[in-house]
């Protein structure tokens, strides 16, 4: 009996202890896992809220990445694909038809007037007017009229193919088809030809660089460009994306450098490289800046030292007219023009200019500038040219 009731007491105690473990425990387990708190959210920076998410990747997961990106293959560098310009021959052919303007009021108006029945004082004022207004200029316009005038009455009534052939007859006599328009670019031996480029501000000097050294890589020619504007940072990366893209190597030199000595290294480059031709584009310059002016002459001097100067070419705008014969004097005292480089012409009704910048300075056009493109510029040709502007 006395063993029951100690086996009584005992399970019961265990009963007790066992109640109050399972109490203390279900109080201590709600203690121990609290409800879930939502995700602190930071406001993100401004960058990084501006920034796309990144798609498929959670923050955490970008946070804690350790693994490094696949690294990319490196691929070799790609020579830049040369340019094959085409050569110089027939390029005014090809571009005649930019000379719309001035085929316009020059050639179809000059035929207009001279086809008339009647050629009385009123209409060869007319005549006078329209070779004025071209730029032709006054002397040659005189000369040009009191000419037609003479002819005019020899023939007494005319034919349009007469008159055609009469204007054509005199604006080749005014132009001369016998002036010697090479362009000087043959090497001496083992040394280069060098050809100056010069002008006044804006006028094309960089472009006509640029493009003529594609012209005469497009004739085969190993061309080395000077970059001797080192008044215009812009300028010599110009001239740089030119010869990039023909493989002519340019010269530069610091920017505000002496241009003297970028012309010189150039031409000591070309003579190294055995080069067919050394062009030096300089900075643009008013011809009444004397110091500029007196800059120019020493770039043409410096480079006589290591070469002879072949060609010096004078790069004129056509729109700027009559305004850029005075101009172009100072530059003829200073550094001797041997060619004109007309540029613009595309852009003008005043093709007349090719006869009086002729006439002014005693130098030939040798080169006309007939487009922005690459190509758009030619050797000029006088009867193409007068044929451009009659309309065939
Ligand atoms: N339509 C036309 N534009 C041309 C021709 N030649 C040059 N230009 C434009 O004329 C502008 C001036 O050309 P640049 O070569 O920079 O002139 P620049 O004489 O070197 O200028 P500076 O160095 O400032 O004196 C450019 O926009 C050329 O594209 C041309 O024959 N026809």
């Amino acid at each position: 009996m006395e063993s029951y009731l100690g086996l009584i007491v005992i399970i019961a105690v265990a009963v007790l202890l066992a109640a109050g473990g399972m109490f203390l425990l279900i109080r201590q387990g709600k203690k121990v896992t609290p409800p879930p708190r939502p995700p602190e959210v930071r406001p993100a920076p401004e960058e990084e809220r501006a920034a796309p998410p990144s798609a498929g990747v959670r923050e955490d997961e970008a946070v804690t990445t350790t693994v490094p990106p696949p690294a990319r293959p490196i691929e070799p560098p790609v020579a830049p694909q040369l340019e094959v310009p085409p050569p110089s021959a027939g390029r005014m052919v090809r571009l005649r038809a930019r000379l719309a303007r001035s085929q316009t009021t020059l050639g179809k108006g000059l035929l207009e007037l001279l086809s008339r029945d009647r050629l009385d004082d009123d209409v060869w004022d007319e005549i006078e007017e329209t070779l004025i207004g071209a730029d032709v200029g006054v002397a040659p316009t005189q000369v040009m009229v009191e000419e037609l005038r003479t002819r005019v009455k020899v023939l007494g009534s005319r034919t349009p193919d007469e008159v055609r052939g009469l204007l054509r007859e005199q604006l080749l006599a005014q132009i001369g088809t016998d002036t010697d328009r090479t362009l000087h670019v043959t090497k001496h031996g083992e040394r280069p030809a060098v050809v100056l480029v010069v002008g006044v501000n804006g006028t094309g000097k960089t472009t006509t660089t640029g493009k003529l050294a594609r012209s005469l890589v497009g004739d085969g020619k190993h061309v080395v460009l000077g970059a001797a504007d080192t008044f215009r940072a812009a300028a010599a990366d110009q001239l740089q994306t030119w010869g990039d893209r023909v493989g002519a190597e340019v010269v530069r030199g610091p920017e505000g450098g002496d241009p003297a000595s970028v012309a010189f290294d150039a031409v000591a480059k070309g003579m190294d490289v055995k080069a067919d031709a050394v062009i030096v584009d300089t900075a643009g310059r008013l011809h009444t800046k004397t110091g500029l002016m007196d800059e120019l002459g020493k770039v043409k001097r410096v480079i006589e030292k290591k070469a002879t100067v072949d060609e010096v070419l004078l790069v004129l705008d056509a729109t700027t007219g009559q305004n850029g014969m005075r101009q172009a004097q100072v530059f003829a005292e200073v550094v001797n023009i041997t060619g004109i480089a007309l540029t613009k012409l595309d852009g003008t009704a005043k093709g007349g200019i090719v006869i009086s910048v002729q006439r002014e300075l005693g130098v030939p056009v040798k080169l006309v500038g007939l487009g922005e493109g690459p190509d758009d510029l030619a050797p000029f040709d006088p009867e193409v040219f007068v044929d451009a502007l009659l309309g065939d």
